[in-house]
């Protein structure tokens, strides 16, 4: 999916967070957006995904050529974010069932795969509520990786994850990035993100 914004602001109360954004951001690219904390990353992916009204300008998206509505776009969008949260009382199967009786999954992938692949096959009967952050985290993350999306939204990406678990991460950023969709993602430490990261720095749009 494209993304086009033109003349994009968003402003709580009086305070620009950001404004004058004009980018368009292309399917197979990853756009990482950067900018120190509180300066409005996590602002912009919401604003891009349609969940927050723009102050000013328009955001576009085209899906196989064609314009896209607005109100359609959530349809085609994963997410994963720090303020986003799982379902405390389900197990973790409980948790990939549901998500995935809403959405399909990538790759073919069945719930054994996906359990194997976040390597959380052991703590598949575990309830979430249970769960560490940083197997919360993975969670997240494999839920967003493994849905069928043409838009793939991860805030903050590398939050909690231990060193081998940050491999899995970069392994499945690179695995995605195979299948042409487009990734933003909001982050302040560059071994979140490839090399090739289009770079978004926020602070140019005050
Ligand atoms: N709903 C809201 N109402 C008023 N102000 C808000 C709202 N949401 C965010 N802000 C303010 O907008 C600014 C940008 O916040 P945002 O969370 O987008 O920053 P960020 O760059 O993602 O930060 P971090 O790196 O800490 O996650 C902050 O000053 C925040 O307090």
């Amino acid at each position: 999916m494209t993304i086009i914004t033109e003349g994009l602001g968003k402003r709580f109360n009086r305070e620009w967070i950001f404004r004058n954004l004009d980018i368009a951001f292309i399917p197979g690219a990853i756009y990482a957006i950067t900018g120190p904390n509180g300066s409005g990353k996590s602002t912009l992916l919401q604003v891009l995904w349609g969940q927050m009204p723009p102050s000013k300008g328009v955001v576009t998206y085209t899906r196989a050529g064609a314009p896209l509505p607005g109100e359609d776009v959530y349809s085609h969008v994963s997410i994963a974010t720090p303020y986003m949260d799982l379902i405390e009382e389900f197990t973790l199967e409980e948790q990939l069932q549901f998500h995935f009786s809403l959405k399909k999954a990538r790759y073919d992938l069945t719930l054994a795969d996906m359990l194997e692949r976040m390597y959380l096959a052991d703590a598949r009967n575990k309830v979430i509520g249970n769960f560490s952050s940083g197997m919360r985290q993975r969670v997240k993350l494999a839920l967003a990786f493994y849905t069928q999306a043409d838009l793939v939204f991860l805030d903050e990406p590398g939050t909690n994850l231990d060193h081998r678990a940050f491999t899995w991460y970069l392994d499945g950023l690179r695995q995605l990035l195979t299948t042409g969709c487009t990734v933003l993602l909001a982050s302040n430490e560059p071994s979140e993100y490839p090399a090739e990261a289009h770079k978004v720095d926020i602070m140019r749009y005050k």
